[in-house]
């Protein structure tokens, strides 16, 4: 039995780590307890459930709309990991000064970020997205045609991104890749840029923005990047997406080739 002398000793230092990580625990328990417990009661996954709501609050053919209604989705009632209004101001502006023709995504979720693109893109510019769970590219795919994008513009591509590289010249056509925005399971940031490279699909000025460096991180990436001497590269400071209080960044990398 601990003594309530000793109890009472370790209460400042528990105060101190319930308030130094008070924003982890405010994740942990929007992403993970309220989802689980939503999973249970509702049957349906967050991304449907995200879904149901998007389609009764907004105007169809209004990319605007669908965006504010995720993010307030996100914020008051469950945690999604779209890139977010503040950090996907940073994605509009690279998209708009940029003005890429062929850009790629990994990562699609619920399509928040290929609608955000997509609404920048110049005219006759075209968005692959690739998404690698089945449920998530189904609401995707309702999601963007829902913000008006048809197939010429936003192409869908179901499965796991190290399948889908190899395949993106002989299967889609693709020649070159102007900007791909990485934003799928950390751990394959660095496996798939070294694909892409070796896909010869990344020419001089092709962008390469990556999500979430920080937190949850990519430190073999970062490092890679660093060391390859391919890339010209910065860091943008910014919070995690719906939680001010969590540092994280984004790495956006210009392709310069071997020297
Ligand atoms: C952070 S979410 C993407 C958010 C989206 N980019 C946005 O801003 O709306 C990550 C998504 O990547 C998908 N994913 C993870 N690893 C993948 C891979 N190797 N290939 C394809 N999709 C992947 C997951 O299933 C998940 O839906």
């Amino acid at each position: 039995m601990v003594s309530p002398a000793i109890a009472l000793a370790f209460l400042p230092f528990l105060l101190t780590l319930v308030i130094r990580y008070r924003y982890y625990f405010v994740l942990f328990y929007r992403a993970v307890l309220v989802r689980f417990i939503q999973d249970c009661l509702s049957g349906l996954s967050r991304e449907e459930r995200a879904f149901q709501y998007v389609l009764t609050h907004v105007t169809p053919g209004d990319p605007d709309s669908i965006l504010e209604a995720f993010d307030h989705w996100c914020r008051k009632v469950e945690y999604i990991s779209n890139i977010g209004p503040k950090k996907g101001r940073l994605l509009d502006r690279l998209i708009l000064e940029n003005a890429p023709l062929i850009v790629l995504e990994l990562g699609t979720h619920c399509g928040y970020g290929a609608v955000r693109i997509a609404r920048s893109l110049p005219l006759g510019a075209r968005l692959y997205t690739v998404e690698m769970d089945e449920r998530n590219a189904a609401v995707a795919e309702k999601v963007i045609r829902l913000a008006g994008f048809d197939d010429d513009t936003v192409e869908l591509i179901i499965g796991p991104s190290d399948q889908v590289i190899p395949k993106l010249r002989e299967d889609f056509g693709i020649e070159r890749l102007d900007f791909v925005f990485m934003d799928h399971w950390k751990r394959c940031y660095l496996p798939d840029l070294q694909l892409l490279e070796g896909s010869g699909l990344l020419g001089a000025g092709s962008v390469i923005l990556a999500d979430n460096v920080i937190f949850p991180g990519a430190p073999h990436f970062l490092r890679y990047v660093k060391r390859s001497g391919l890339y010209e590269y910065r860091i943008h400071r910014a919070t995690l997406e719906y939680i001010p209080g969590i540092r994280d960044g984004m790495a956006e990398l210009t392709y310069i080739g071997a020297k």
